[in-house]
């Protein structure tokens, strides 16, 4: 039997749970049976981890069914990722199946700039703590503040504490010439105001991105060359049209960059959504091509360089969550309370420009200030009515969601979103979601991920 590890996709899930469900009866007779008959894989969180590109699958060649998984958790916090799960079927147990999934996991979370992985494990099971041992992972001191999130975690399950040991393997940082993993995250723009137009054309306007943890992932590798290569990329987008290319080769002639790089890009933000997905990758592009090729560029620098390639493309480089006035380059970081998203994709195409271009635009509306905008008082988008009169499946998502709270249109969209308080709600909204669309659930960060990415990778900036 042959297999081989991909990124699991949402039509996963009823697999990964069976798998989980069959591979812990192998635990009938321990001790920690009653805990692990009691508890399950909630479907729900898989399929976010999944979404986020957390989850791998290991599928037998010939019947392409997913027969192992292993899930990692980035609840830690700092360069520590945590493995939530990883499991085989009984029946395809003995061929390296489990080892294969955790070497993959690892080498991400290695090239993703991740400096150790934390698991929490039986130590007296022989497919368990020795099997981890096996494979680099040293037994830790359990009462260590490092573990207090993972103990925390357990007590709230009701696992038995005396059953559990806490493991580790440090991650050496990508050598020059491998494969680095950057995050290009989506924003959300909370509300969307048109306050004047300019000479050239362009709109001042007023707005508050929210940055989501959630997002495009994309690959980069230095090359000596000088030359600059996508290798696998957006699909509908030729290579000399991508952001990403074009964020790399002003980057280079900018800075007199002699070096060249491969890009790979694994796309999950929806084209033409109002999502920023284009704006985000090109500054990914940047801000980790000026820490890889060590360029020493400022963030002011490259928020320049970013606003050459587009008006949303300065507040990824940025990195904070922010009310944003010009075209969308004078940015004020914000502090947004914690927030979830059920975002809705109608699968329409947007074109901003378009928009900014009707007649029908409300292009003088008096200025907003922040405090109408935390008050609740100011969160129209300008392009709501255009978008709803000319795009009717937008306007059928935004009914359908506003009959569950305040739905709203991100950016020109066509996505939707609604905000909640907890992830629960969030969660009741997406499952109702009518099968015309696509629905996914999203958390609002203040930071960037571009930016723990950087961190993790050892830079300052
Ligand atoms: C509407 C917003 C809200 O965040 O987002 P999206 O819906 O695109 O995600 C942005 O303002 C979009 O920014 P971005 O998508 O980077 O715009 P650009 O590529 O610079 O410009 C696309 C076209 O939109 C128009 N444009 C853009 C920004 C702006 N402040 N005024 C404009 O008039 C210009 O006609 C330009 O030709
Ligand atoms: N790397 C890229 N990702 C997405 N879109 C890209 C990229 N490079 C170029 N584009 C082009 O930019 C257009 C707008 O993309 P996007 O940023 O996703 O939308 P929006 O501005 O509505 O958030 C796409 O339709 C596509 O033709």
């Amino acid at each position: 039997m042959s297999f081989r590890i991909e990124r699991a996709v949402t039509a996963h899930v009823d697999a990964i749970c069976a798998i989980e469900r069959t591979a812990v009866q192998m635990f009938r007779e321990h001790p920690v049976w009653p805990f692990y008959k009691a508890i399950s894989i909630p479907p729900e969180q898989l399929e976010e981890a999944i979404q986020r590109g957390l989850v791998w699958v290991a599928l037998d060649d010939e019947s392409n069914e997913p027969v192992g998984f292993v899930w990692l958790d980035t609840e830690h916090g700092g360069d520590v990722i945590g493995i939530a799960e990883i499991d085989v079927l009984p029946a395809y147990s003995r061929r390296g199946i489990g080892a294969a999934l955790l070497e993959h996991a690892c080498d991400w979370a290695r090239a993703a700039g991740y400096r150790r992985v934390d698991l929490g494990t039986l130590a007296d099971v022989p497919w368990n703590a020795p099997f981890y041992a096996k494979h680099g992972f040293v037994t830790v001191n359990k009462w260590d503040a490092a573990f207090a999130y993972a103990r925390d975690r357990d007590r709230e399950n009701g696992f038995p504490d005396a059953l559990r040991v806490f493991m580790s393997r440090r991650l050496s940082l990508p050598a020059a010439d491998e494969w680095t993993v950057w995050p290009a995250p989506a924003k959300l723009n909370l509300f969307l105001r048109i306050t004047g137009r300019r000479e050239d054309g362009y709109h001042e306007l007023q707005t508050v991105f929210r940055l989501l943890d959630w997002g495009d992932e994309i690959r980069l590798r230095t090359r000596d060359d000088g030359e600059i290569h996508r290798l696998t990329g957006v699909p509908g987008v030729p290579a000399e049209t991508d952001w990403l290319v074009h964020a790399a080769t002003l980057l280079r002639t900018h800075a007199g960059v002699r070096a060249g790089v491969d890009i790979e890009v694994e796309k999950r933000i929806p084209m033409g959504s109002g999502l920023g997905g284009g704006s985000s990758d090109a500054a990914t592009a940047l801000v980790a091509l000026n820490h890889l090729w060590k360029c020493g560029l400022s963030a002011d620098e490259l928020a320049e360089l970013g606003r050459q390639l587009g008006a949303d493309v300065p507040v990824f480089v940025r990195g904070r969550s922010a009310w944003a006035t010009g075209i969308g380059e004078h940015i004020k970081p914000i502090t947004l309370p914690k927030r979830w998203y059920a975002v809705l994709d109608p699968h329409e195409h947007v074109s901003t420009e378009t928009l900014f271009q009707a007649s029908e635009l409300t292009r003088n509306a008096p200025p907003a200030t922040i405090s109408s905008f935390a008050s609740g008082e100011t969160l129209e988008n300008a392009f709501e009515p255009i978008v709803r009169a000319r795009h009717p499946r937008v306007a059928a998502a935004l009914d359908w969601l506003g009959g569950h709270g305040h739905a709203r249109l991100s950016g020109s969209g066509g996505c939707v979103f609604l905000e909640t308080a907890t992830i629960e709600q969030a969660e009741a909204v997406a499952r109702r979601c009518p099968a015309s669309f696509t629905a996914w659930v999203v958390e609002g960060v203040g930071l960037s991920p571009l930016h723990r990415a950087l961190s993790r990778h050892g830079a300052t900036g």
